[in-house]
């Protein structure tokens, strides 16, 4: 369970969220909200990439930021921003050692993705849509048990976002914890979804029904 308490959260003198408190099971979870209503940075502040000034977070016990808990999550967010001068394949093969996996899982990713012509391109060039299906792959790969995915169905095609929908349906059957977070509507999508949360001004969360 990914359990989350009294967290605060802000930038400067903005403040996003105040008391905010979220348990989740495994599953798949739809976070929605109006633009700058605060998604992207909840999802950051899960994986721990930004920092609550207040609050805790825990997934399966272990507290957010401890080698515990990274081992269990992966994040797909913006582009793969600080590994631009890598080509393609060298960023596969980096994850493949930072996480500990073979590159069979990478590999098979990044074909179903068709990227696999773009192996040797460097990340700097890849096209939106291509960045996405870079990002999605590093994330899916690890089989991680939370899987946190920042508007995964941005600039995706037809092809590859029926096989995103299918890898995400297949995480849940294994018993992961799938957050997405995306100001779409569920309803254009083929999931089978477990929730339905909006996030409003304040980090006030409402269900919305299904
Ligand atoms: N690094 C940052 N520094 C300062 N302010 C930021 C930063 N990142 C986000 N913000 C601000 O925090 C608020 C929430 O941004 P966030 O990206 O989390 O929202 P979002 O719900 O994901 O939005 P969108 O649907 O447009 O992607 C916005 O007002 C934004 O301007």
């Amino acid at each position: 369970m990914l359990s989350i308490k009294d967290l605060s959260f802000g930038y400067g003198q903005q403040r996003l969220f105040s008391n905010l408190n979220l348990q989740l099971e495994p599953g798949l979870h739809w976070l929605s909200g109006a633009n700058g209503s605060g998604k992207s940075s909840l999802l950051r502040i899960v994986a721990a990439l930004n920092h609550a000034s207040q609050g805790s977070i825990h997934f399966r016990q272990h507290q957010v930021g401890s080698a515990a808990y990274q081992a269990l999550v992966s994040i797909s967010a913006d582009a793969v921003c600080p590994l631009q001068d890598n080509t393609v394949e060298g960023i596969l093969q980096l994850v493949a050692r930072c996480r500990g996996i073979p590159m069979e899982p990478l590999l098979l990713h990044a074909k179903a993705f068709m990227l696999q012509p773009l192996l040797r391109q460097n990340v700097a060039v890849l096209s939106l849509g291509q960045q996405k299906k870079l990002s999605l792959t590093l994330a899916l790969a690890a089989k991680p048990q939370l899987l946190l995915l920042d508007e995964p169905f941005n600039a995706l095609d037809p092809e590859s976002l029926v096989y995103c929908c299918a890898q995400l349906q297949e995480a849940r059957q294994q018993g992961a914890l799938v957050l997405i977070a995306s100001h779409l509507s569920p309803q254009s999508f083929q999931l089978k979804l477990d929730q339905h949360l909006e996030l409003k001004a304040g980090g006030h969360l409402s269900v919305v029904p299904l």
